[in-house]
């Protein structure tokens, strides 16, 4: 595992599920934190764990959908830290709702946190990076619907597609500074945020495990680990791309012939 002492990262939705997982991961490595979301409590908590593990965490409140609320955020931790080696955008909005009857007010709620408050962290984060003659490391969560879209969450589809178009494009546009962007798009992650949005109930949960061949959830830290190889420097020549990481399960279940036989192996939780 490369050491990320002395670095300095932005972890947006970093108070609760893969963000607050990316953050510890990334402070037990030895890099600084700055973890950003709307509520100040789970913020908190997760900062103060840092802590308590002998790192360092700041945490700022702040809406990704407020340009000037981003700014100030990102100001912040230059302020506390000295230096942004990278970027997490990680906080989204989702439900589930047939299209016919998403409100134009529900297309833009999530829109406006996926997609514009990507754009809002990237730029305000890279502007910082191109002044101080740095480079750096963004790694956006999507989805794998961005390329198989998804009934009932046209908002979220459709939003996550851009990041990747947006991923793309920075790529080779800021390759000039030393800025990589990459996505990371897992499968089913067992996180609050999700359960409560997309598994409620316990059939939910079992459709969702037959939709995934390993047949388990991802863990929420297996995911930031991933995120964590994509920001090091042993990711220095990955840029523009996605890593999957969805226990197979956009490249769909079998559909002809009967069920085959397994050997009884179970999955192994992470
Ligand atoms: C493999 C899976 C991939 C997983 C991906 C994930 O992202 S998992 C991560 C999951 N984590 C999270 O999602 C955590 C964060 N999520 C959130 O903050 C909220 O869920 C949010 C996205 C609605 C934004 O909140 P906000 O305070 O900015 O907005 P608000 O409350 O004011 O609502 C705005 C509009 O949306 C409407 N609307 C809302 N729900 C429903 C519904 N179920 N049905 C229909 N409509 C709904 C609501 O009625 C209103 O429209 P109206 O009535 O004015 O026309
Ligand atoms: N869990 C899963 O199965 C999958 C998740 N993903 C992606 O992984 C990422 C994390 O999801 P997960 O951990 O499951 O969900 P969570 O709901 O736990 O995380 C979402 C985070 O985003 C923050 N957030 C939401 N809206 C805003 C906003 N407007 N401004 C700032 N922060 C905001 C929330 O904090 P607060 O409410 O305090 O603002 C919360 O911490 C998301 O991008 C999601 O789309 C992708 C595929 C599968």
């Amino acid at each position: 595992m490369e050491s990320l002492a002395d670095r300095a990262y932005l972890v947006t939705g970093g108070g609760t599920g893969i963000g607050a997982a990316t953050a510890l991961h990334l402070a037990a490595l030895g890099a600084s934190v700055t973890v950003i979301g709307r509520r100040e409590e789970p913020l908190k908590k997760i900062a103060d764990e840092v802590r308590r593990q002998g790192g360092d965490a700041l945490a700022h409140t702040a809406d990704v959908r407020d340009p000037a609320a981003v700014e100030a955020a990102v100001d912040a931790a230059m302020d506390r830290f000295g230096r942004i080696d990278g970027l997490v955008n990680n906080a989204a909005g989702n439900f589930v709702t047939p299209a016919e009857k998403l409100s134009p007010n529900g297309w833009r709620a999530v829109v406006d946190i996926v997609l514009n408050g990507t754009w809002n962290c990237t730029s305000a984060v890279a502007r910082r990076m191109i002044e101080t003659n740095r480079p750096g490391s963004i790694v956006s969560v999507i989805a794998t619907y961005a390329w198989t879209g998804h009934p009932g969450t046209v908002h979220s589809a459709a939003a996550k597609a851009g990041v990747v178009a947006m991923t793309r494009t920075l790529a080779v546009e800021w390759a000039r500074y030393d800025i990589r962007l990459n996505c990371v798009a897992p499968g089913p992650t067992e996180t609050e945020g999700a359960g409560s949005a997309l598994w409620a109930e316990q059939e939910d949960r079992d459709r969702v495990l037959a939709s995934v061949p390993l047949r388990r959830f991802a863990g929420a830290a297996e995911v930031g680990d991933l995120i964590g190889l994509l920001l090091s420097d042993r990711a220095a020549y990955i840029t523009g791309t996605t890593l999957t990481a969805d226990g197979g399960q956009s490249l769909g279940a079998q559909i002809y012939g009967p069920p085959l036989e397994t050997n009884g192996a179970s999955p192994s939780p992470r």
